[in-house]
């Protein structure tokens, strides 16, 4: 069996859902001498001409090989000079990846699960993220934090800090803490608030938010500072108290060694769409593992990304939890796939079908599929959901 054919696939349509950085789908169809189908996903945001670019170059390293996922990427890895430097080369190869890992499960009849020593939880517990479209006041955030916890999650995570980077002033401080006053007096005590960044600040500025919103007890605090300052993340750890959470934008296995080493992360938050795929993505997890770090597996994207990320979770050990944005999907991202991934009680049943564990609609597929576009680029940033850049004092 070898590959004979690799396809990108971007969907849209009109409904984009909570988060422009996903308003879009970036699929990869992989095809098989002997007939099998895999699906992968690759990373959107502001780079969806690129990425889909980038498949195509990296397909060319892949078509024609057997289906040795080890083997592939080291391949790939000895090829692209660029690749553990390059997101668009990273997300292309990890989108095949997940592909490959599909196309295994299913040439077997097994799950991916099952290929990696079989599940260590039938259930895996997820936090929401996505619910707050729009939200801005403390009375916004409270109203629709409630109604999380109403469908039964047990945890949920924002980001409070309106349009402030770089750094925040005082006003900027009392609006943060009122919202999150607001949702933890909403949703009680035994329900887990993680507080997103977004990468956004630097060491004073974060420092002084961690200050201020320890008394409400955040299971983490998500990428406080901007993504690549270690020194400021030194600074964050020596004057801090509160566990801190990153992982998103690594992009290789030793990669992510760096930050570990620092001592700098209590939950590693590795994205399968661009870590690597799979095959990546099982070793980071055992690297933090030994580094006593917990997992709480990135999954912001769409549909595939999501049953892949359930695949692994699944199996993981050191598993805190799965990010999910399930129920603020539009709704043609659920369609996607056969539906076999709701949220009830704050946890997914892990699907025992061959693969990335559910079957995709092809027909709905052939309906959604677009040409590659440039997003517009506004003055709220993508990476927020959308409707909270603003004050509202
Ligand atoms: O889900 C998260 O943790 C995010 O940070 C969501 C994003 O803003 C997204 O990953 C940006 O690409
Ligand atoms: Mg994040």
């Amino acid at each position: 069996m070898r590959i004979q054919e690799i396809t990108p696939i971007v969907l849209s349509s009109k409904e984009k859902g909570s988060a422009t950085w996903a308003s879009l789908m970036i699929l990869v169809k992989v095809t098989t001498s002997n007939g099998l189908v895999g699906y992968g996903e690759a990373v959107p945001t502001l780079r969806v001409k690129p990425v889909f670019s980038s498949i195509q170059q990296v397909s060319k390293g892949f078509i024609g090989k057997d289906i040795s996922v080890e083997r592939n990427y080291h391949e790939w890895y000895k090829q692209d000079f660029y690749l553990t430097r390059s997101f668009e080369s990273a997300t292309a190869t990890s989108a095949i990846d997940i592909a490959l890992w599909d196309i295994l499960g299913k040439e077997l009849g097994a799950p991916i699960h099952k290929l990696l020593g079989g599940k260590f939880r039938d259930y895996v517990p997820v936090y929401a993220n996505g619910w707050y479209k729009g939200c801005v006041t403390p009375e916004d955030f409270a109203r629709e934090a409630k109604a999380v916890v109403n469908k039964g999650y047990k945890g949920l995570k924002f980001d409070p800090f309106g349009p402030y980077f770089d750094w925040i002033d005082q006003r900027g401080l009392m609006e943060a803490e009122e919202r999150v006053k607001a949702v933890r007096e909403a949703v009680g005590d035994e329900v887990e608030i993680m507080i997103e960044h977004h990468g956004r600040f630097n060491a004073n500025s974060s420092i002084e938010i961690a200050k201020r919103l320890e008394k409400y007890r955040p299971l983490f605090m998500e990428e406080p500072l901007h993504h690549e300052d270690l020194e400021g993340y030194r600074r964050y750890r020596a004057n801090t108290s509160l566990k801190v959470a990153l992982g998103e934008r690594l992009i290789s296995l030793k990669e992510t060694l760096v930050y570990l080493r620092e001592g700098i992360v209590d939950v590693l938050q590795p994205d399968l769409t661009n870590v690597g795929g799979v095959t990546i993505g099982k070793k980071v997890v055992s690297l933090a593992e030994a580094f006593d770090v917990e997992i709480a597996f990135h999954n912001a994207f769409g549909s595939i990304q999501n049953a892949v990320s359930i695949q692994l979770a699944s199996v993981v050990p050191n598993l805190l939890l799965l990010e999910n944005f399930y129920d603020w999907f539009p709704s043609w991202k659920r369609d996607v796939v056969f539906n076999e991934t709701p949220v009830e009680g704050g946890r997914v049943k892990v699907p025992d079908k061959p693969g990335i564990g559910v079957g995709v609609n092809e027909r709905l597929i052939e309906e959604l599929k677009v040409d590659p576009i440039a997003l517009d680029v506004v003055e709220e940033p993508v990476w927020v959901v959308n409707g909270t850049w603003r004050r509202f004092s």
